[in-house]
């Protein structure tokens, strides 16, 4: 499935794979679909197991019926198939659900077995619709013309939580629907959403309560040992649920859309990127209405009926455990801060700069958050370049109080600094800096700190200065707190922040919401549920983002080279594909290519030894962990304005807070194992291009990947995101003319078995990829290891499997293996047709080992 809709093919010179048969690449390798690996077991509970329930152990347990042994729909219309054509499509025949009339004009399908939704991206209506499906369930893959999203607990806990109604949601998925909605997805949502929404978690004078306006509700949870444990008796709670007399003294939020510059008539109701169209239905309604109806929810029709809430008391200490057992309760905790009616906490004058615009979508992604006139935490997941920072800005300046803003490392935290003085008119007294290095406060009663995840949880080894900046934080009521890059943070961490520090509401950052690990899950009940995800695909549509050609070049291994990677059993099998001769010359052809072409070119490697190795054969300027800060300006500045320096080889320091928007081209030579978080973040880089809306303008995009080895089972697992993003991988097996290219390196023999032999004399933690070994600064996000991916350790048998739209586009879960494994395994036993240059070498081991047998 090809994602390709822009501008100019990749260029002539690439060679896309020549036959496919099925996705098949007839000749040397074979795709076949592999076994899940083996995931890390999830720590202690943190994933509660109400959330994790299978969607079909509980559509099975619904379409058992209601009274015991009655069979359900479903089960009656498969028996009435049986006869029909279901011998051929067995569990997954639908047939039964039976198309409506006017089935081509209703864009989605639902299946009765799973939840999954497809969509037809090309329906004259689709932009609506996916706004709609975006709201209520995850998207899975987004490619060109078919798009899967997900119906989920948590996906229907966020819909709940941006005011969308339960029979609302169902009714605006029947208008949509090909078929009627199966039973069993109705009775999902409903048993979904019941619960959801009627437990708020409100910080009131540096107090937390658990609110509802049903007595009812918060008796169920104080049955909860866990829950009553963790309550604080005291005479106003006590009254509170007694006699239902705490009032929060909330009044019905009537106003203006809180994104600044927006008056209340520009209220945008079908939050699409760029505004939605209004065709014609298949009813005679428009489309425009259809959604303005439901998905686009008036902020007045949202505001609920309690005046008078109960709530009870709990220890601050115990937030977590509260938060978790709610979720394990099916109630989960929404936390809205009612800023506007908080006279406790002291105002912050901070606005945004009346020559800020911000764009259609950060607007949307913002009245998600605003949406009833509360600020509603959660997780805005935008793309890589496509402006979080600002979105977390203009929150800040809605909110007005006072704002603490957690990154990942401290480049990002003198960033947010400065783009907090670009688009705001705060002063630079109101803005504070914790990092190791500067330990500020700022003046007055309420203003910003910008600060390190680990600076703010780490509890070990604290200077005098940094313990009376954490009293200082800990002390106080914040407005806000600000989540950057939220995917990367381990679990731990964050409960830590979130339990020190007291803050009304909080906003997590993301461009990818994937982790290696299965830890995703909590941040829902740490931070809040997912309130909007933007369309890559659209973005770019739109000029927000560059256009990407993304390419996949093989690079076959030298003979020498392969033999030894065979051989070779220790990390050094990875300095061998990383060094191969042939990476190199593809490495030159492309850079030479894309330099003559005015490109401004990224070389991407994880591994530093491999990094300089190529920069300086080709004689380019490079940065790892340990090039001085100086060094590093003084590089990025050459890149940015000096017409020679078109090219930087950059280790993993540059995959985040390097905003370069010259770069133009991406080409990555060695990546961090299976991480798809990595290349998202990498392929961020060119997102940013300044020459983006430049007609028919194309950023490019290459892996080198050396065939036949771990590398292209990385590869395929590390697209994987991106191309659920609707991104298309095109496989480069040959460069047309680089064999011609004079000064092409390691064009000899003899050449490459001088370069094999370096690398066979490097030291086996060259090889390391996770941390970038020559004092690299070290970011959260290097806490993912080759064991993560679960890279399988031995070949699996082939076999054929339907699946899903990921796995179709070519993203999920797939290994290669030679087709020809009786030559390989010749290959290996062969007799040692070996260069003099390793039979030194060869001895001496045979030697070490022998010696280490007898134990002399
Ligand atoms: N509304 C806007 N108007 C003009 N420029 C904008 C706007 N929003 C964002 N930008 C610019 O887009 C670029 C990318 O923004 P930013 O660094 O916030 O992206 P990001 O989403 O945080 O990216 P990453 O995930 O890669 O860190 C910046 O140069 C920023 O100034």
């Amino acid at each position: 499935m090809s994602s390709k809709r822009h501008g100019e093919d990749l260029p002539a010179f690439a060679h896309k794979r020549p036959k496919l048969v099925n996705d098949q690449v007839e000749g040397d390798v074979e795709y076949v679909d592999v076994e899940d690996p083996p995931s890390p077991p999830p720590a202690s509970q943190l994933v509660p197991k109400a959330a994790t329930i299978k969607f079909s152990a509980l559509t099975r347990k619904l379409a058992k019926g209601k009274n015991d042994g009655e069979p359900s729909s479903v089960i009656i219309h498969r028996k009435q198939q049986d006869r029909l054509i279901s011998h051929i499509f067995k569990e997954s025949d639908f047939s039964w659900l039976h198309l409506k009339p006017d089935h081509s004009a209703r864009p989605i399908w639902i299946s009765p077995e799973d939840g999954h939704i497809i969509l037809e991206a090309f329906s004259p209506i689709a932009e609506q619709a996916q706004d709609f499906l975006v709201a209520i369930s995850e998207p899975v893959s987004r490619p060109a013309f078919i798009h899967e999203y997900k119906l989920t607990s948590y996906s229907l806990y966020a819909a709940v939580s941006v005011g969308l109604q339960t029979e609302d949601i169902i009714e605006v998925l029947n208008r949509m629907s090909k078929v009627p909605v199966p039973e069993s997805i109705t009775d999902f949502i409903r048993e979904r959403t019941l619960s959801y929404g009627k437990v708020k978690l409100v910080l009131k004078h540096n107090k937390y309560y658990v609110e509802s306006s049903h007595p009812e509700t918060l008796q169920i949870l104080l049955k909860d040992d866990v829950i009553r444990s963790a309550r604080v008796h005291t005479q106003a709670v006590d009254n509170s649920i007694k006699a239902a007399t705490f009032t929060t003294g909330k009044v019905p939020a009537k106003g203006p859309l809180l994104v600044p510059g927006t008056k209340p008539s520009d209220k945008k109701k079908p939050d699409t990127a760029g505004g939605a169209s209004s065709t014609p239905g298949a009813n005679g309604t428009t489309d425009a209405d259809l959604f303005t109806s439901v998905v686009g929810v008036d902020t007045d029709e949202v505001e609920e009926d309690d005046d008078q809430v109960h709530a009870f008391q709990i220890d601050d200490g115990k937030i977590d455990d509260v938060k978790k057992r709610c979720v394990i309760l099916e109630y989960p905790m929404l936390e809205e801060y009612d800023f506007r009616n908080d006279t406790v906490n002291a105002n912050l004058d901070i606005d945004l700069k009346p020559a800020t615009v911000i764009r259609p979508y950060q607007e949307t992604s913002l009245s998600k958050m605003f949406g009833n006139g509360r600020a509603r935490s959660g997780i805005i997941v935008l793309p890589c370049g496509a402006g979080k920072t600002l979105v977390g800005i203009t929150a800040a300046c809605t909110i007005k109080k006072s704002c603490l803003v957690l990154c990942t490392s401290s480049v990002s935290v003198m960033q947010w600094r400065q783009q907090f003085m670009q688009w705001s008119n705060v002063t630079d007294r109101q803005v504070a800096v914790f990092t190791a290095d500067q330990k500020e406060k700022f003046a007055g009663e309420s203003g910003i700190v910008i600060s390190t995840y680990s600076m703010v949880a780490n509890t070990t080894n604290r200077s005098h200065e940094a313990k009376k900046m954490m009293d200082f934080l800990t002390s106080r009521e914040w407005g806000f707190i600000l989540l950057d890059e939220v995917h990367v943070v381990p679990a731990n961490m964050f409960r830590r922040v979130v339990t020190t520090i007291k803050a009304h509401s909080k906003l997590g950052l993301t461009a990818t919401l994937v982790r290696e690990d299965d830890k995703i899950e909590d941040l829902n009940y740490m931070i809040g549920p997912k309130l909007y995800e933007a369309n890559w695909m659209d973005l770019a549509a739109k000029g927000h983002i560059a256009n990407v050609q993304c390419a996949e070049v093989w690079c076959p291994m030298t003979p020498e080279f392969y033999r030894e990677y065979l051989r070779e059993q220790s990390r050094k099998r990875m300095l061998l594909y990383c060094m191969n001769p042939k990476k190199f010359q593809a490495c030159q052809f492309l850079i030479k290519y894309h330099e003559e072409r005015g490109d401004k070119i990224i070389v991407f490697s994880d591994n530093v030894y491999a990094l300089e190795a190529y920069a300086k054969k080709l004689g380019k300027l490079f940065i790892h962990g340990g090039t001085g800060q100086v060094e590093r300006m003084r590089i990025l500045q050459l890149f940015q304005h000096h017409p020679e320096v078109s090219t930087i080889f950059l280790s993993k320091v540059g995959d985040t807070s390097i905003d370069l928007p010259e770069a133009t081209c991406l080409i990555q030579i060695s990546s961090h194992f299976g991480s798809r978080r990595q290349e998202a973040q990498r392929l961020g880089r060119i997102l940013r291009a300044k020459r983006r809306n430049d007609e028919g303008f194309n950023a490019f995009f290459y892996s080198l990947v050396s065939k036949d080895t771990q590398e292209m089972f990385y590869s395929t697992k590390r697209q994987q995101f991106l191309i659920d993003q609707g991104y298309a991988f095109k496989v480069i097996t040959h460069l047309d003319g680089m064999e011609n290219m004079p000064e092409l390196v390691y064009k000899t023999r003899d050449e490459q078995i001088e370069l094999l032999s370096s690398v066979l004399l490097a030291n086996e933690h060259e090889a390391d990829l996770g941390t970038d070994v020559r004092g690299g600064e070290g970011d959260l996000a290097g806490t993912v290891t080759s064991k993560s991916f679960g890279f399988p350790t031995k070949t699996p048998g082939a076999q054929r499997t339907t699946g899903s739209l990921a796995a179709l586009s070519g993203g999920q879960h797939m290994s290669y293996i030679e087709q020809n494994k009786s030559a390989n395994k010749k290959l290996a036993r062969a007799p040692p047709q070996r260069h003099q240059a390793f039979l030194k070498r060869d001895k001496e081991r045979a030697a070490a080992k022998k010696e280490a047998r007898t134990g002399n």
